[in-house]
C-alpha cells in the first residue's frame, strides 16, 4: 500500500496520526488544540501548574507524518494535558512553510488534532507588531488576518468560508479574562526572511497590524475541519524598520522568555473557561 504522508493524502495522514496518538498517549480524544509558536513554549509549563495535569509528553516524530524541528524555539514535542474535564493537545513548536516541507506538512498538526477530535483550535505565533503603542512581550488577538503567502493548504474546490475565522465568541471569551487584550489584523509572510521597511509600509497601507511567517494557513485548514478558532499573537518586536534597530530570531525568543509566566497563566485561564 501506498505510504501515506501529508504530500500524499494529507486527510489520511491525519487519520493515522491521530489513531498513534490516541494509542500513545492512552486518551479516547482530545478537545482543544493549542500551537505554540516562537517564544511560546516555555508558556506550557504554566497551563499544567495552574489548571491541569499532564497525561502524555511524545516527540512529534513518534507521529506518522511529523518533521522534527527545524527552528530554535520549536521544541518538536506533544504535549497532552487534562484542563477541567478537557484533553489539551499541546504542539511546543510548529512546522514553518519557509522550512520547505510543502504547506501540507505545515497544517498536519492542525489537522491531526482535529481527527482526534480537537473542535477549538489555539494558535499563537511570535511577530512584529506595527502599531507605535504596542510593546515587545504584548499579546494580541487576531481579529482577521491577511494571507499573503499565496498559497492555500486546500485542493480543489472547496469554498471554505472564512467570515469569522478567528471566532468573535472566543475573543469576547479571552477579554473577559483580560480586558486589556487588544485586536488586530494579521500578516504571515512566506519568510524566511523579516520584511523590508518598505514591505512594512505596505503592511501598514493594507491595514495589517501584525506581522508573522504561521499561523493563517493552520487557521484555514482547522476551519475547514469545522475548528473554532483563536489566534494570540505575541508582540516580540516592533516591525522593521520602526526602531532602526535589526531583527533577530533571539530577540524574538527571548521576548518570548521574558513573557512564559503570563501567557501560561492566560492561556491557562482560556483553555479552563473553553
Ligand atoms: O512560529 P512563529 O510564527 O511564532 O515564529 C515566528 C515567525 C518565524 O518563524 C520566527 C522569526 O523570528 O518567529
Ligand atoms: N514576519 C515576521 N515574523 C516575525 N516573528 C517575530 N517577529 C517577526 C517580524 O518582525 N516579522
Amino acid at each position: 500500500m501506498r505510504d501515506v504522508t501529508p504530500d500524499t493524502d494529507p486527510y489520511a495522514a491525519a487519520l493515522t496520526a491521530a489513531d498513534r496518538l490516541r494509542e500513545l498517549a492512552g486518551v479516547g480524544s482530545v478537545d482543544v488544540a493549542l500551537v505554540l509558536g516562537s517564544g511560546w513554549v516555555p508558556a506550557v509549563d504554566g497551563i499544567a501548574e495552574r489548571h491541569g495535569e499532564q497525561v502524555a509528553d511524545l516527540a512529534v516524530t513518534d507521529l506518522p507524518g511529523f518533521a522534527p524541528p527545524a527552528v530554535a524555539g520549536h521544541a518538536g514535542r506533544i504535549r497532552v494535558l487534562r484542563v477541567g474535564d478537557k484533553h489539551v493537545m499541546a504542539f511546543l513548536g510548529r512546522t514553518h512553510l519557509y522550512e520547505g516541507r510543502g504547506v501540507e506538512a505545515v497544517v498536519h498538526g492542525v489537522r491531526t488534532a482535529t481527527a482526534a477530535g480537537a473542535r477549538t483550535v489555539v494558535l499563537t505565533n511570535g511577530c512584529g507588531g506595527l502599531r507605535p503603542t504596542y510593546r515587545p512581550g504584548q499579546p494580541v488577538l487576531i481579529r482577521d488576518h491577511i494571507n499573503l503567502t499565496a498559497t492555500s493548504p486546500l485542493r480543489g474546490a472547496r469554498f471554505v468560508d472564512l467570515t469569522d475565522l478567528y471566532s468573535s465568541r472566543l475573543r469576547r471569551l479571552a477579554q473577559e479574562l483580560d480586558p486589556s487584550l487588544e485586536e488586530g489584523v494579521y500578516v504571515q509572510f512566506p519568510g524566511p526572511h523579516y520584511e523590508t521597511p518598505a514591505e512594512i509600509g505596505m503592511v501598514r497601507a493594507i491595514g495589517g497590524d501584525l506581522v508573522g511567517m504561521s499561523t493563517t494557513l493552520e487557521a484555514i485548514a482547522a476551519r475547514e475541519a469545522g475548528a473554532e478558532v483563536l489566534g494570540i499573537s505575541l508582540v516580540t518586536n516592533l516591525a522593521a524598520g520602526m526602531t532602526g534597530e535589526p531583527l533577530d530570531h533571539q530577540e524574538v525568543l527571548a521576548a518570548g522568555n521574558a513573557a512564559a509566566g503570563r501567557m501560561g497563566g492566560l492561556l491557562g485561564d482560556l483553555v479552563a473557561a473553553l
